[in-house]
């Protein structure tokens, strides 16, 4: 198959993390036999920096040309006193809004090699194995009024019946494919829009009778992700819930910088990026951890390219390196034994290699 992919790289570890992925790209195209075009363009404070706009057209036009939108992170303090339209976290929000990308999909599982790192019980942590279903285009993010003087702020929470409910759908449709559980989380015993969010999710399970619904509140819910996270299956939530749940979740399974996310609409276009963000203090130094984004990519693969084996292939080569104790600083034990960005990519990139060899080998006695 032949794919176009823009990429973009935008701030602090964001070119450092987005290399390793394509690098690993390069190398299923080739072990697959694919085509990837990639195609750079900037977002972000980089953009902000070349042409004074956080999402500038060219950068549009280059992802709307695509088949999918890897991009790296966006953001740190030399943009952070920067008037709203020209801070970076504008053009993330920007992108999202203009490919209509309302469905953020957040997995979370724990991976038994990183369960050392985790400040959780290890019977707590090693079951966990969640998908964080995120609304990302409506919301606080995207409601007006939004602006402040001195005197005062406001923000708007608006959400309409249609964008609750393509949410809501998506949601049944992956929780049937999992273990068939929701928890549709909300603030419904303070809030109006989610008190519209909860009668939409019970009008929607009608449909869906398979699929076991539990509507819970969200700080409540916080404090369960720790306690009890192996007892989520699907999180269905909110936008700004969303977001910060899903770093919270991330504690569990050792690093923010494991885990993955895609932006995705009605069709198979979707845009791939780490739950994290920019790491200004680490950026530059090469040793950031690049296994979300890397996993961002075989979402990519799965979601908008079809191509569940390859997907396979990377998630399968990066546990393996971290099986073998491989770890970049922010997993490993002491700084001596921590592996750099790219020998850690490397390794995967080889694992991925071999893993050929054994399938070649595996068909010749077939
Ligand atoms: N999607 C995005 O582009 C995105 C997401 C979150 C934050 N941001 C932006 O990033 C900037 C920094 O935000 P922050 O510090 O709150 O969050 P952050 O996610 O950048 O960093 C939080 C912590 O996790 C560590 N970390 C994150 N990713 C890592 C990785 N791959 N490897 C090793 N360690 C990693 C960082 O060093 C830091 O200690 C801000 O400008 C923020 O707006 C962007
Ligand atoms: C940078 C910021 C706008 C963004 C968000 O809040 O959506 C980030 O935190 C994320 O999780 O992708
Ligand atoms: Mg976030």
């Amino acid at each position: 198959m032949e794919k176009k992919v823009a990429v973009l790289p935008g701030d602090g570890i964001g070119p450092e993390v987005t290399e390793a992925a394509v690098k690993v790209l390069e190398v299923i195209a080739k072990r697959f036999g694919h085509t990837f075009h990639f195609e750079h363009a900037s977002i972000g404070g980089d953009a902000i920096d070349q042409h004074q706009n956080p999402l500038p057209d060219e950068t549009i036009a280059i992802c709307e040309a695509s088949d999918a939108v890897l991009l790296g992170a966006v953001g740190g303090p030399k943009w952070d006193q920067n008037p709203q339209a020209l801070r970076p976290e504008k053009g993330l929000l920007a992108i999202r809004k203009h490919f209509d990308l309302f469905a953020n999909l957040r997995p979370v599982k724990a991976v038994p090699s990183l369960l050392h790192t985790s400040p959780l019980k290890e019977e707590n942590a090693k079951e966990v194995d969640m998908l964080i279903v995120r609304e990302l285009t409506g919301g606080l993010y995207f409601g007006e009024p939004s602006h402040h003087t001195d005197e005062g702020a406001v923000d708007t929470l608006l959400y309409t019946r249609a964008e609750i409910e393509r949410i809501v759908e998506k949601s049944f449709e992956f929780a049937q494919l999992r273990k068939g559980k929701i928890a549709s989380v909300d603030k419904a015993n303070v809030l109006e829009s989610s008190k519209l969010w909860r009668k939409i999710v019970d009008e929607k399970k009608v449909a869906y009778p398979d699929v076991e619904v539990e509507h819970m509140l969200v700080d409540s819910t916080s404090m369960k992700l720790i306690t009890n996270p192996a007892a989520f299956d699907v999180i269905l939530t909110e936008n700004m819930f969303g977001d910060i749940l899903s770093d919270e979740a991330s504690v569990i399974t050792g690093s923010l910088g494991v885990l993955p996310s895609a932006s995705m609409r009605a069709d198979s276009f979707g845009l791939y990026e780490p739950v994290h963000g920019s790491a200004p203090e680490i950026a530059g130094k090469g040793i950031a951890n690049p296994a979300a984004t890397i996993l961002s990519a075989a979402m990519m693969l799965r979601y908008s390219f079809g191509m569940e084996a390859e997907a396979v292939a990377i998630e399968k080569a990066v546990d393996t390196v971290f099986e073998d104790g491989s770890f970049t600083a922010d997993l490993a034990d002491s700084a001596q034994q921590a592996l750099t960005t790219q020998e850690w990519t490397e390794k995967v990139i080889n694992e991925i290699e071999s893993q050929s060899v054994s399938n070649s080998i595996m068909n010749s006695y077939v």
